[in-house]
């Protein structure tokens, strides 16, 4: 069976910059689960051309740092960035905004071509400080999204409870690293625990 072998990480998007190259429906897309995510995320999109749902997306997120560069894309745009999307309609401007992005020692993604993607955008489930990304590889980003969407409602509304009560507790222990390694997992263990089964039929 073949394996998913990427590795997740969280990334903090108010200290990067990253560069969406494009603003059709794609780029829009991209654009929306990144400012939902990460509202505080500084972001710059170059498009010839930029969609309306895009100005409408903007309008939602007024404290957002988004910059829209309305112009053709060049090689010297990615100058600065940490992260580049490439979202064009042209698989040979995406390689061209590819190859400008790693001479510039850029991450990149490439919308339109898996192979050629440094990362991958997951699907994403937040409640409060609980992130959850999935990925299936980029075999059926319509699975990641269905499952986002089971997650949402399966997930309990206030989870994020759970956890600022399990930080709070967490400050408060004032043993040494073990004994609180120890405390916190007795804590937690009825989380992982198998429901005790019934004897009553
Ligand atoms: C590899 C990857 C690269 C990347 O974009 O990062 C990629 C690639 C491609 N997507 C394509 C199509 C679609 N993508 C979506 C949706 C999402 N795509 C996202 C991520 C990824 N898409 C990365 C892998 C993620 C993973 O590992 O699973 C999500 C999770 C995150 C996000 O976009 O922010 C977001 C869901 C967010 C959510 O709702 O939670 C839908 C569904 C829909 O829109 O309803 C469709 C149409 C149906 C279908 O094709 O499945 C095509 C074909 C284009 C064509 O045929 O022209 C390619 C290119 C190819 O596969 O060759
Ligand atoms: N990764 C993913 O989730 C998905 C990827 N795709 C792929 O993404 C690509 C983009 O698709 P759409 O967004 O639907 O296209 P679109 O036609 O809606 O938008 C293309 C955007 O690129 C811009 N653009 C084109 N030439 C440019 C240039 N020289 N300089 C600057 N901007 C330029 C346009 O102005 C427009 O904003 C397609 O190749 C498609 O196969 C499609 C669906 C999902």
């Amino acid at each position: 069976m073949e394996r998913n072998t990427l590795y997740p990480v969280f990334l903090k998007l108010d200290r990067l910059r990253m560069l969406i190259v494009g603003a059709g429906e794609v780029g829009c897309e991209k654009l929306t689960f990144l400012l939902k995510s990460s509202p505080d995320a500084h972001i710059t999109v170059v498009a010839k051309e930029v969609l309306p749902p895009v100005s409408r997306l903007l309008q939602e997120y007024p404290c957002a740092d988004v910059a829209i560069c309305q112009k053709t894309f060049a090689p010297e745009d990615v100058r600065g960035f940490d992260l580049v999307i490439a979202a064009t309609n042209f698989r040979a401007l995406n390689q061209e905004v590819r190859a400008a992005a790693k001479a510039a020692g850029a991450l990149v993604n490439v919308a339109d071509t898996p192979a050629l993607c440094d990362f991958y955008l997951g699907s994403i489930v937040t409640r409060g400080h609980l992130k959850v990304a999935i990925s299936t590889n980029g075999q059926s980003p319509t699975f990641a999204k269905r499952f986002r969407q089971w997650l949402e409602q399966v997930l309990p509304e206030d989870t994020h409870l759970l956890l600022q009560n399990l930080k709070a507790y967490r400050d408060a222990l004032s043993g040494d690293f073990e004994a609180k390694v120890r405390e916190l997992n007795e804590l937690t263990e009825s989380l992982v625990r198998p429901p005790s089964k019934s004897t009553k039929r």
